[in-house]
């Protein structure tokens, strides 16, 4: 079944997502294909922009790929794209790409989703949704209740505890079962989707040097602590879980030495490191989904769209870590 197509969502018409599938398609053949879900006409008018030859073919789920060229499933925009200047009235069509992309991906006719970067206020200002973010989205739309976002770079994978909130919440969210379910998401991923058995996994705190025994603030002694201690019971030999450790040294390469993994308690903690030493060929992964799902690590970059100048690393290494996933993930499921 990994010769199934990728699904592809290229994320705001706006932005760079258009540019780098379309040079993710100029550069090479992927195995298994591409499928992408956008409209195809701002793709075929993009292409020109960036002097791309790119042949576009309409394509349904079920359907075979095209011999040559590019799959297109049509979603239609609302308005024109222009590079550079999101327009909200193009959400609903983003939001719709990337509903029928799950769609395809959940029916089986695509092996995994790999999504180009959306702007969370556009469609948050362009659809009634309050859209904090694909993972939180994906989530709904799969019937997943706790997904956790990690990203995997240089030598890197970071979870997060808590996603796309504003930091005065982040205290509030770090709850027991939020933590227990997180370090548990992140070690079955990491055996079934990345066949990393036995995971080293470590935890940072919330508070500064861990909370100083309870002197820089108590959710180490009271919420974080004793829920690694209750998970390790839990999981065992599975995975050694340590923690809460510092935020501040958890990334130093003594700490990092064995972890398989950091989980961080926000999302500024994990990912600040992980793009200091990664941007731009990291992968954002969802973990805790019924499907695969991959994403760049970053942004619209609405300053570079139609520029040809977006680098196209971490698009590429989506796709090939999904494939990967996917992969592990049936082979796992056997
Ligand atoms: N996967 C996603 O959907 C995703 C990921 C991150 C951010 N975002 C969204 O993107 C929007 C813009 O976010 P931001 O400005 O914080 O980050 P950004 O990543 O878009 O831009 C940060 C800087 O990096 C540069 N940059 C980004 N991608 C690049 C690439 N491929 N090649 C070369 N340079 C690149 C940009 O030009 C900019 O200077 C926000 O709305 C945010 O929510 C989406
Ligand atoms: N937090 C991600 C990052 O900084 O790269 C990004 O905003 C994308 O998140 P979603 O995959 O949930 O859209």
């Amino acid at each position: 079944m990994t010769t199934r197509p990728m699904a592809v969502t290229p994320g705001d018409p706006a932005g760079i997502g258009p540019d780098l599938v379309l040079q993710a398609a100029a550069d090479a053949a992927w195995p298994g294909g591409l499928a992408v879900f956008a409209d195809p006409e701002a793709l075929a008018r993009r292409a020109r922009e960036l002097g791309l030859v790119v042949g576009l073919h309409e394509w349904h789920p079920g359907e075979s790929l095209p011999c040559t060229g590019l799959a297109v499933h049509p979603v239609p925009l609302a308005q024109r794209a222009e590079p550079g200047r999101p327009d909200p009235a193009n959400a609903p069509a983003t939001l719709a790409a990337l509903d029928r992309a799950v769609t395809a991906v959940m029916e089986g006719h695509c092996q995994g989703l790999v999504t180009g970067p959306i702007s969370k206020a556009v469609i948050s200002e362009g659809t009634s949704l309050p859209f904090s973010g694909h993972t939180e989205y994906l989530a709904e739309r799969a019937g997943a209740s706790h997904p956790v976002m990690m990203l995997v770079g240089g030598n890197l994978r970071v979870a997060l505890v808590t996603t796309h909130l504003p930091l005065r919440a982040v205290p509030d969210a770090v709850t027991p079962e939020r933590v227990k379910r997180t370090v548990r998401t992140v070690a079955e991923a990491l055996a079934n989707d990345f066949a990393v058995l036995e995971p080293h996994i470590l935890v940072t705190g919330l508070n500064p040097h861990a909370g100083e025994g309870g002197h820089l603030g108590d959710e180490e002694q009271r919420i974080i602590g004793p829920a690694l201690d209750a998970v390790r019971a839990e999981l065992g030999a599975s995975a050694q879980v340590e923690g809460p450790v510092p935020g501040d040294t958890a990334f130093t390469p003594r700490c990092l030495r064995e972890a398989d993994a950091v989980i961080c308690m926000y999302h500024d903690q994990g990912l600040g490191p992980l793009k200091q030493q990664a941007f731009g060929g990291a992968v954002n992964v969802s973990l805790g989904l019924p499907f695969v799902r991959t994403s760049v690590d970053h942004g619209t970059a609405f300053d570079l769209a139609g520029s040809g100048n977006a680098g196209g690393g971490s698009f590429r290494e989506a796709i090939a870590l999904a494939r990967t996933l996917s992969a592990n993930r049936a082979r796992a499921n056997e």
